[in-house]
């Protein structure tokens, strides 16, 4: 996945006042980070609350720096509060925008036009922040949602239990079902039921972030059923006990195959990649169109997959594919290969 040089860039949104009815797969979509910055309301006591103002901010710019932009997370401590949207453009296996929007924007204000921030979005993410008291953005996040449902009733809503590694071990199950339930309920008083929302706790400072991210975007994904039944005929082929699509550079997983497994297969497959692309800088061995190399790959393909592959196709040399396989890798034997879109 490649960034796009605009951190700021044209919007490419609606122009037709009726295209925010159609569905996001047939135009670019778009997933927005929101969230509540408490001391937007609280003007009384601004002072108060701007002394500890990284409190009251939810997470949102950080999340997007620590996926899409490679950024230590210790760095975002120093991260400037948002002041304006801020968009991103990725260009993987599909193109896709990231829109970062300032906690103290008011989109519900009757003058405020919301085709130019909600018309063409895919998918909504509400960065919740665990630690905070989360009455007052559970309140704003409801709001939002039964505005926006009758109008862009393709928007999937997310919510991320944010900063989840500052919770207890033992208290985190609870702080997101009381989140979750809590948002259940204001929605069903307001004759909401079921609302199609997922839920996901998430810190910049392990894989959840990663994991939630990925989960979000495969929501933007058309082709995911076929992704899925490729990955799936791919795993029983192969034997394989767990198959993932990644996309490289933010580590966002694209597709899987369904077979539910225990633990985290993904956070492995994520460490591997980290593992890979720092040994193939130093030790990557051109893969050039000679019997050798065929041979080799073929052997890799023998022992990994147990048939034997077709290699007659020519290798074109000046393309440098990653392949690699690592035989008990925390305890586990993984093979990684890469493919172009
Ligand atoms: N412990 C912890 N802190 C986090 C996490 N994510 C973000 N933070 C911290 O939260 C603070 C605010 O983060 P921002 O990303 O700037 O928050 P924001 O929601 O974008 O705020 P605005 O830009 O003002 O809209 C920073 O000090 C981050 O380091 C997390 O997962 N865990």
């Amino acid at each position: 996945m490649s960034r796009g040089e605009d951190g700021e860039q044209a919007d490419d949104g609606p122009q037709d006042p009726d295209s925010k009815k159609l569905a996001p797969i047939e135009r670019k979509p778009r997933l927005l980070l929101m969230g509540l910055k408490r001391y937007a309301k609280i003007t009384g006591v601004r002072y108060l609350v701007e002394a500890n103002e990284d409190k009251c901010r939810s997470g949102k710019s950080s999340i997007s720096n620590v996926v899409f932009r490679k950024m230590p997370p210790q760095d975002t401590l120093f991260l400037p509060t948002t002041t304006a949207i801020l968009k991103e453009s990725m260009h993987t296996f599909m193109d896709f925008q990231v829109w970062d929007l300032p906690g103290q924007i008011d989109y519900l204000d009757p003058n405020f036009d919301p085709d130019s921030i909600f018309g063409g979005v895919g998918a909504m993410v509400w960065v919740l922040d665990a630690v905070d008291n989360y009455m007052e953005p559970i309140g704003r996040l409801t709001e939002t949602i039964l505005h926006l449902q009758d109008s862009y009733p393709f928007i999937k809503f997310t919510v991320f239990i944010h900063k989840i590694d500052s919770i207890a071990d033992d208290s985190r199950e609870d702080v997101i079902r009381d989140i979750m339930q809590r948002i259940t309920d204001d929605l069903y008083d307001a004759g909401l039921e079921n609302p199609p929302i997922n839920y996901y706790g998430t810190s910049i400072y392990d894989h959840s972030i990663f994991e939630g991210f990925s989960r979000v975007m495969q929501g933007l994904v058309p082709q995911l059923p076929i992704f899925e039944n490729l990955l799936n005929t791919i795993k029983d082929r192969c034997h394989f006990e767990k198959l993932y699509l990644y996309d490289v550079y933010s580590k966002v997983y694209i597709a899987s195959d369904t077979t539910p497994i225990a633990g985290s297969a993904y956070e492995l497959g994520s460490d591997f990649i980290d593992l890979i692309v720092d040994l193939s800088e130093v030790h990557g061995w051109h893969r050039g169109n000679t019997q050798d190399s065929k041979m080799k790959a073929q052997q890799i393909y023998i022992e990994e997959c147990g048939f034997e592959a077709d290699f007659t196709q020519p290798v074109d040399p000046e393309v440098q594919l990653a392949e690699s396989q690592v035989i008990n890798f925390k305890g586990h034997h993984l093979y990684l290969r890469e493919i172009n879109v």
